[in-house]
This record gives C-alpha cells, structure tokens and sequence, in this order.
C-alpha cells in the first residue's frame, strides 16, 4: 500500500540487514574491552538502533536524545533542538552515537559539541546513511552503512511529515508527494 508512493528503491530490506551484520561484527571489535554508552538519536534511529544493537555481541549500555531540526520539511532549519535528553551522564564514558542519516551535518555537530562540553572520554558515530552533498558543516561519521544521492529518502526510520518510517526499505518518494 504504501509502496504507490515509492519512486524507487534505493536500497533492500536484505542489503540493509547485511550492512547491519558488517557494522555490528566491526563495532563489537573496536569496542571489546569497553562498555560504551550507544545513543540513539529519535525518532529516525530507531529501526537501525534495533537491528544493529542485536549484531554487537559485547556489553553496550543504551540511552536516547530526541532531537528535531527539520519539522515537516525537507530542508534542515538548522536549528536543532532537544525535545528529550539523556537519561544518562556522558562524563567520562565512550559513547556512540546511532543515527539514521547525515545530511547537513548540523544535528549531528550539535550533538558531538554537546558530548564534549559534558566531558565525554570518546565520541564516535555510527549512520545507516550518510548524503555527502547535503553537508553544510564539517563532519564525518566513524561508520557509514550506505552513501546516499542528493534526495530526500524515506523508509525504515527516515520520514517525510512523519510518514514512511515504518517501511522496511529506504526509497525515493514519487515527486508529487511533496507539498512544496
Ligand atoms: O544532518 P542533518 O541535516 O542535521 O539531518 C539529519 C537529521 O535529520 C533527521 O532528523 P529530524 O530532525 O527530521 O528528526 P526525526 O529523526 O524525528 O525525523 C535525521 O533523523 C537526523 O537526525
Ligand atoms: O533525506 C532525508 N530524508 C528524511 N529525513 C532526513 N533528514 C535529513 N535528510 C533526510
């Protein structure tokens, strides 16, 4: 059903669950002899927070930082905000931050200078997708799963208007979908 609104698709169900088993076998190497804190950036990570968690076989602690900056647009506001914050203190902890996409790179920087002000030991980040020509501020992830086109995608976690997360796929919406 909501398949009709699909232009394409860009990557499977089956490659994004293959990719997971990658980062999850390199995340549990690098992080063997720690206990890092993984944070997943809501709502967008959330698909990805869960498939990936089950692929790292060593002890993870779990917290979550909703964060906004697009509204119901296509476009970053640029201004991000924290609608919940961590239930967790970052001092002195490795933490890794799980999100869906890297687009303009803002959340994310703001999210990296917020871990450093409170003292974090180590920060990396892990993304599904990272869309190198959406970059608007320097930023690089420690992980990326799958490179991007400049689109506005959708599916497993990603939304457009809050719609489209709950598809297993990452997809291009048909052109008129959009309420410019
Ligand atoms: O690199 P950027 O340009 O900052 O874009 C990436 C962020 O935008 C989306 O979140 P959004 O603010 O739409 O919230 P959501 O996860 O609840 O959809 C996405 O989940 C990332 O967190
Ligand atoms: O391409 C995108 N799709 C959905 N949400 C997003 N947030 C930043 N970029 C995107």
């Amino acid at each position: 059903m909501l398949q009709k609104d699909i232009e394409e698709i860009l990557i499977t169900e089956e490659n994004i669950q293959e990719k997971i088993a990658e980062l999850g076998a390199q995340l549990t190497t690098d992080y063997q002899d720690k206990f890092p804190l993984a944070v997943g950036v809501l709502k967008g990570a959330l698909p990805f927070m869960s498939d990936l968690i089950k692929r790292i076989d060593t002890y993870i602690e779990l917290d979550f930082m909703d964060v906004s900056s697009y509204g119901n647009a296509t476009v970053s506001s640029g201004e991000v905000k924290i609608v919940k914050d961590l239930n967790t203190s970052v001092e002195g902890r490795d933490v890794l931050i799980i999100e869906d996409i890297i687009d303009s790179g803002k959340t994310l920087n703001y999210l990296v200078d917020l871990f450093k002000y409170r003292k974090a030991k180590s920060i990396k980040i892990v993304t599904l997708l990272d869309k190198p020509t959406g970059r608007k501020v320097d930023l690089k992830a420690d992980y990326v799963g799958f490179l991007v086109p400049d689109a506005f995608v959708v599916g497993y976690g990603l939304d457009y208007a809050e719609k489209y997360r709950n598809l297993p796929y990452i997809g291009v919406l048909k052109k008129e979908i959009y309420s410019f």
